[in-house]
């Protein structure tokens, strides 16, 4: 069955992102201290110059959703769909220059689905073709996605919002535990990242840090 928005939402809140590229430790160490921290989704982003393939990339993944699963955190695959299946992954993610959206729900059946939309009609597109939930930004100037486009300010987000489309939308691009509350205030149900985790000294006092400032930001909405 596919997943509940609401169960969504939740998994949405603090998305770490990360592959071998976005770290000089070691990735099963950071992902460890970044799920003590609280992360509440996992997705594995294999890209980049030096990034792995074929059977060491397999093996990573296996070995990372090893990590999520004791700990029940949900495991996505970034763009790579058939290592999704192979490994039988919660979900993937794709964006525009990806494998289309309708034909990865045929493939994957009920499992998660995230889509990357950067326009209205990306959005409506990406929701007839049935993602789980959107990725939207960069939000703020990024260096971790070298084809980024430019930074959105949250501006598609406040769009959507006021469209009436209340679909899951996660912010991502340049966020911290500084801008993450603006983010928030946009209308997105969450919080993705690479950098902030990835390259924290102290990758779970990171997330504590992410955790916290969703967490402030919570109160002070619920207070006003
Ligand atoms: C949660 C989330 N949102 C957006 C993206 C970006 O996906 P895409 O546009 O396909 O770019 P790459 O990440 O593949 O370079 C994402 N990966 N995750
Ligand atoms: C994958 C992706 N998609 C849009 S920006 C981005 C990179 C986000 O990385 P960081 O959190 O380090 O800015
Ligand atoms: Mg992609």
């Amino acid at each position: 069955m596919r997943i509940q928005a609401n169960k969504m939402k939740e998994m949405l809140q603090l998305y770490f992102i990360m592959g071998t590229q976005n770290t000089n430790s070691v990735p099963l160490e950071v992902l460890e201290q970044a799920i003590s921290g609280g992360i509440t989704m996992f997705q594995f982003r294999e890209k980049g110059r030096g990034s792995l393939s074929d059977l060491a990339k397999e093996e990573l993944a296996r070995n990372l959703m090893k990590l999520c699963k004791i700990h029940s955190v949900p495991f996505i695959v970034n763009d790579d769909v058939d290592l999704a299946l192979a490994i039988d992954a919660n979900g993937v993610h794709v964006g525009q220059d990806d494998e289309k959206a309708d034909q990865v729900r045929r493939k994957i059946g009920d499992k998660i689905l995230g889509v990357s939309a950067h326009t209205m009609d990306e959005v409506r597109k990406a929701i007839e073709y049935g993602a789980d939930y959107l990725g939207i930004g960069p939000i703020f100037p990024t260096e971790s996605k070298e084809d980024a486009k430019p930074p959105n300010g949250g501006a598609l987000i406040k769009e959507i919002r006021k469209a009436g489309i209340s679909i899951p939308i996660v912010g991502i691009g340049g966020i911290t535990a500084e801008n993450a509350a603006a983010v928030m205030e946009t209308g997105a149900d969450g919080i993705s990242l690479i950098s902030a985790i990835s390259h924290a000294k102290n990758p779970e006092k990171a997330a504590l840090d992410l955790k916290l400032s969703l967490l402030s930001n919570n109160r002070r909405k619920s207070h006003s």
